[in-house]
């Protein structure tokens, strides 16, 4: 495999608070359009890895690597081919829910903004609270405006942290069909779960954060390993 190939890597990344390292130092490598997975049990440090992942937090030590050179997340291209939702996302809390929408589409320059706003509020079937301000949200439309959020403009790398936490089955199994449609168009995925459901319809293999171990194993497995 070619470093070309690969669309993010870590090598040997120690993730933790104050010099202190949570797990074993984690190694993994995503292809272009592949699915990975991270799981683990509460507190094992799932959310950390995509916070150091994404430049949201500084490492104890190790690098993380974008498309074969050490990850810049203030560079231009990375915040043009890199879509995130992580679960504390934040809103402005004057601007409602259609707004949000708009000002995410125009500011990536999507010229048919407003169908593609009309797309997410109906694909996430937001239709109506439109007009509403996050505050006036239940904590599930709020977390469908973020998804809705990262899925309305274009991307090359999606990272979800918990996408499926406090949506209804049928969001979900939506969601997910999405999800595989985007990995049919070459989209690779980074995604942060606890749905054995999500890990066998839409991605590879994960990241188990077990303790202090850390293992890369097959999708199935990973299922199985949080159903058990
Ligand atoms: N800002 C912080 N300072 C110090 N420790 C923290 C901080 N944020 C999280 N932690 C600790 O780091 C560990 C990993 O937390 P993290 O949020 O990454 O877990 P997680 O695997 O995402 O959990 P969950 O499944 O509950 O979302 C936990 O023990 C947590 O208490």
């Amino acid at each position: 495999m070619s470093s070309g190939d690969r669309q993010i890597e870590t090598d040997e990344l120690l993730i933790g608070y104050a010099g202190q390292a949570l797990c074993e130092p984690i190694s993994f490598s995503v292809q272009t359009g592949a699915g990975l997975g991270i799981i683990g049990a509460n507190g094992s440090g799932k959310s950390s890895l995509i916070r150091t992942v994404l430049g949201l937090q500084p490492a104890v030590s190790g690098t993380v690597i974008y498309c074969g050179s050490p990850l810049d997340e203030g560079s231009a291209r990375f915040r043009q081919e890199v879509a995130v939702q992580v679960t504390d996302g934040v809103f402005f809390e004057e601007l409602t829910v259609a707004e949000h929408l708009e000002m995410v589409a125009r500011g990536h320059r999507i010229k048919a903004w407003q169908a593609a706003v009309d797309n997410e509020l109906e694909f996430f079937q937001l239709t109506e609270v439109t007009q509403r301000l996050p505050q006036e949200l239940s904590s599930g439309q709020r977390r469908k405006l973020l998804l809705a959020a990262a899925l309305i403009r274009p991307a090359s790398l999606l990272i979800l942290d918990e996408p499926e936490q406090r949506l209804d089955q049928r969001i979900r199994t939506k969601l997910y069909r999405r999800l595989r449609q985007l990995r049919a168009k070459q989209v690779t995925l980074l995604v942060v779960t606890h749905d054995p459901q999500l890990i066998r319809e839409c991605l590879d293999e994960v990241v188990l954060l077990d303790g202090d171990q850390v293992q890369t194993i097959d999708a199935q497995s990973g299922a199985l390993w949080l159903e058990r």
